[in-house]
């Protein structure tokens, strides 16, 4: 018998590939509004700040020839093609799906690099992937993962990669070191729309606390974007502070609600807020990011043969 092709359309943020392209990324991020110098400006600076680009793309590909292998080992009995969609950059989501289309593919598989489901995150990169088989007529049969933030290899993957953090804090310390679980904030607005983002942030935030049996935990929020409108916090900076205000020595950060190194783990989280904290006389760790590591990998790959399985 021969075996069923499944198309796999993961889809991540992408980055720029060199300095000229930050400004037709950023333009893109903004919906094709440009930014202004000074926005543009610091946003170099902080690619810079990072050791000029970005390593995210490089380490999408690790992760989709990762998620590739692991596929073909959980289930030999069909056969998965794994693309690679950008959010923000090329390929873009549209183009994969086009080639997705071209290469035969008839059952496909679309599954986000991000664990928590948000209409104004993983949502958008859905309907960019069901815009794209309308305007190009297929795959027929595409299905997607919405979330996988309860998937219990991601939670185990995770409470090793905290474990270890909080193994850098002095052991004294490290009971009453409070971890905080991070992840990009959006407008505080989709909360009234239901939006279930907050709530799996909480969810896999408790699940990797109860995992290690750390009773000191709470959620934060970063990256937020610099606009008039209320975004969700606390802030990590503010976070930092409070604490600081408190007494607290020592913090460690997961930032679960990426699973790469990129320029909001390693500006945001490894310059921005290390320094303040620094100033503060707190000693701040942050959790290893998953990146290419095979049982994250194993995680993912399962969420997937799960929709799989749905057919
Ligand atoms: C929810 C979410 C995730 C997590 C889920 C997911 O992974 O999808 C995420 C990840 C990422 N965001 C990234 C980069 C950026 N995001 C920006 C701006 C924004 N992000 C937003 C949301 C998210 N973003 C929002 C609501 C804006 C404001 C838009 C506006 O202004 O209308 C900007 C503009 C400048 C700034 O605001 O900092 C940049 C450069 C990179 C790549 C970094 C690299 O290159 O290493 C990654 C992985
Ligand atoms: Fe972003």
């Amino acid at each position: 018998m021969s075996k069923k092709v499944i198309g796999i359309l993961s889809m991540a943020y992408g980055t720029p590939t060199a300095v000229e392209e930050i400004l037709p990324y950023y333009t893109h991020i903004r919906r094709g509004r440009p930014p202004e110098e000074q926005q543009l400006n610091d946003l170099i600076a902080r690619y810079e700040a990072i050791g000029g680009l970005s390593p995210l793309n490089e380490i999408t590909g690790r992760q989709v020839v990762g998620l590739a292998m692991q596929l073909a080992s959980l289930d030999p009995d069909n056969e998965y093609r794994v693309y690679i969609g950008m959010k923000h950059w090329h390929p873009y989501i549209e183009e994969t799906v086009k080639q997705m289309h071209a290469d035969g593919i008839t059952d496909a598989i679309g599954v986000v690099w991000a664990p928590h489901y948000s209409s104004m995150s993983v949502g958008t990169y859905i309907k960019y992937a069901q815009e794209a088989v309308e305007k190009w007529g297929g795959p027929a049969n595409f299905k997607f993962v919405q979330d996988w933030h309860l998937q219990p290899l991601f939670i185990e993957s995770t409470a090793r990669r905290v474990q270890a953090a909080l193994e850098q804090i002095p052991a004294e310390l490290r009971e009453q070191t409070p971890v905080v679980f991070t992840a990009h904030s959006l407008p505080a607005r989709i909360t009234q729309s239901g939006d279930p983002y907050p709530q799996q942030i909480e969810e896999s935030g408790r699940a990797v606390a109860e995992a290690i049996g750390h009773g000191n935990w709470f959620t934060g929020w970063q990256s937020a974007g610099r606009t008039p409108e209320p975004w969700l916090g606390p802030d990590i900076l503010d976070v930092i502070k409070e604490q600081a205000e408190r007494g607290v020595k020592s913090l460690v950060i997961c930032p679960f609600g990426f699973v790469s190194d990129h320029l909001e783990v390693l500006y945001d989280v490894d310059i921005e807020a290390k320094q303040l904290a620094e100033e503060l006389g707190i000693q701040l760790v942050r959790a290893a990011s998953p990146n290419d590591e095979a049982a994250f990998l194993r995680a993912v790959a399962t969420a997937v043969l799960e929709q799989v399985e749905k057919d």
